[in-house]
């Protein structure tokens, strides 16, 4: 059966011109995913890296090897630059995203990191935790457009927690706002309330350009996929979700040809495993976003499967794996790197309009997938168990296979 991978927005062949969705914007905003059009786009690239804690360098060394190859390939050269970040940067200099880093990244053609976290820094104090570094990395390359495809590919089928009439033929984009909401609003802050107990508060806060910028880019998307975006909220009970959904509803005036609906975020929850194909494109704020690209990773088989790209009005793309630092299975070469791998797909594809390395890792991925290769967490009887680095090893063998070869 032929596979395809829906990393993009349509169809590999029509790449999203996010550029459109600048010229719409009431806010004039201009979103670079590709190289400028000049005649002749540069061949040499410089990409930081950043692969952080836990399985991040396991998962980083691997899509590293796979990025330089196919990009040889296509008569690309690299030059890469690691640098430290979350946990890592923390032992290494006492904060979780130093200056030398985000320089590095702002000054990069595109930014692939690997994930950040680990208990060993679950007790540091906020502003010393990991993932406020990785906030300031998002919010430093102001990347607010959050795109994370979540397709079921045939061959991994079985691995879905949903039974298999569910999950067959999903092929859904959760476009999530990166930069807003609770994860950055002010308020915030520890507390004592009027009884003296202490509390700990947050600010859900949605600026009218920050829900107008990440709609136009759901539409775009929507349109240019199955035609229908499904925004999701709280608008039942958050006045944030209630500027969202008045602002998402004005937006559609001017992409008529977009079916636009609206959907509770505990209701999308619950629809998710219901029946998942009835989604197209999701657009909805950070939190949400985050937890329900979470929830679509599973009907996929596994987190470990799935990439995604963070895309700016201008400077280089951030490129990550949905998924965590995993400390569970870190140092235990168990880590799937193949969501990794994706991202660095969508880092060409998306970061550098390098289309035809992006599709050489995409086929290459499904290659290795249809040859049986599988790590733990998308392994089923019968199939052939590979750790991180085998796996890593399998794509690699198949990226010099014939661009748009049938798999
Ligand atoms: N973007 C990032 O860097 C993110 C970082 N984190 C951080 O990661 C740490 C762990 O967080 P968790 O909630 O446990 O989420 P997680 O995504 O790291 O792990 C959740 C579960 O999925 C498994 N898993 C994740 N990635 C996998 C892969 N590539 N291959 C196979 N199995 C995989 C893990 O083993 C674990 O059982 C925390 O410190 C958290 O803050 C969490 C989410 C995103
Ligand atoms: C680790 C956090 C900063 C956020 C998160 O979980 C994510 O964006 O995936």
């Amino acid at each position: 059966m032929a596979a395809s991978l829906h990393l993009n927005v349509g169809s590999l062949n029509s790449p999203l011109n996010l550029k459109s969705v600048a010229k719409q914007s009431p806010r004039p905003t201009r979103i670079r995913c590709a190289s400028p059009a000049v005649a002749a786009p540069p061949k040499r690239y410089s990409i930081t890296l950043l692969p952080g804690d836990g399985i991040g360098p396991e998962v980083i060394s691997v899509a590293k090897i796979v990025l330089k190859l196919a990009g040889s390939l296509e008569g690309i050269e690299f030059s890469f630059q690691e640098m430290p970040m979350g946990g890592a940067a923390l032992d290494l200099t006492g904060i979780p995203l130093p200056e030398e880093t985000i320089s590095a990244a702002q000054k990069a053609d595109a930014v692939l990191l690997g994930a950040i976290g680990g208990y060993k820094w679950d007790k540091n104090e906020k502003h010393l935790k990991p993932e406020t570094g990785l906030l300031q990395l998002r919010e430093g390359l102001k990347v607010f457009a959050n795109l994370r495809p979540a397709t079921v590919l045939p061959q991994l089928v079985d691995s879905s927690t949903l039974k298999k009439d569910i999950a067959e033929g999903v092929d859904l984009m959760v476009v999530r706002e990166l930069t807003g909401g609770i994860y950055f609003g002010k308020p915030r802050g520890f507390g004592t309330n009027e009884k003296g107990e202490e509390i700990g508060f947050n600010t859900e806060v949605y600026a009218t350009y920050e829900i107008d910028r990440i709609a136009r880019v759901a539409f775009e998307i929507a349109r240019k996929r199955r035609g229908q975006l499904c925004s999701v909220d709280k608008a039942n009970v958050l006045e944030a979700s209630m500027l969202w959904r008045k602002r998402v509803t004005t937006i559609a005036a001017d992409y008529p040809d977009v079916e636009l609906s609206h959907m509770y975020v505990d209701n999308a929850a619950m629809q998710l495993v219901r029946y998942p194909k009835q989604f197209d494109t999701i657009v909805t704020n950070n939190i949400f976003g985050d937890i329900l690209s979470d929830e679509a990773s599973m009907i996929t088989g596994s987190i470990g499967m799935l990439p995604s790209a963070s895309l700016g009005e201008s400077g280089p793309g951030l490129f990550e794996p949905i998924h965590g630092s995993a400390p569970d299975i870190a140092g235990q070469d168990k880590a799937n790197p193949l969501a990794t791998i994706l991202s660095a797909a969508m880092l060409l594809k998306y970061g550098l309009g390098e289309s035809n390395a992006a599709k050489r890792i995409e086929n290459a991925v499904l290659d290795t997938l249809n040859k049986g290769f599988r790590t733990g967490d998308i392994y089923s009887a019968g199939d052939k168990l590979v750790g991180c680095k085998e796996m890593g090893e399998e794509v690699l063998k198949s990226v010099d296979s014939p661009v748009g070869a049938a798999i």
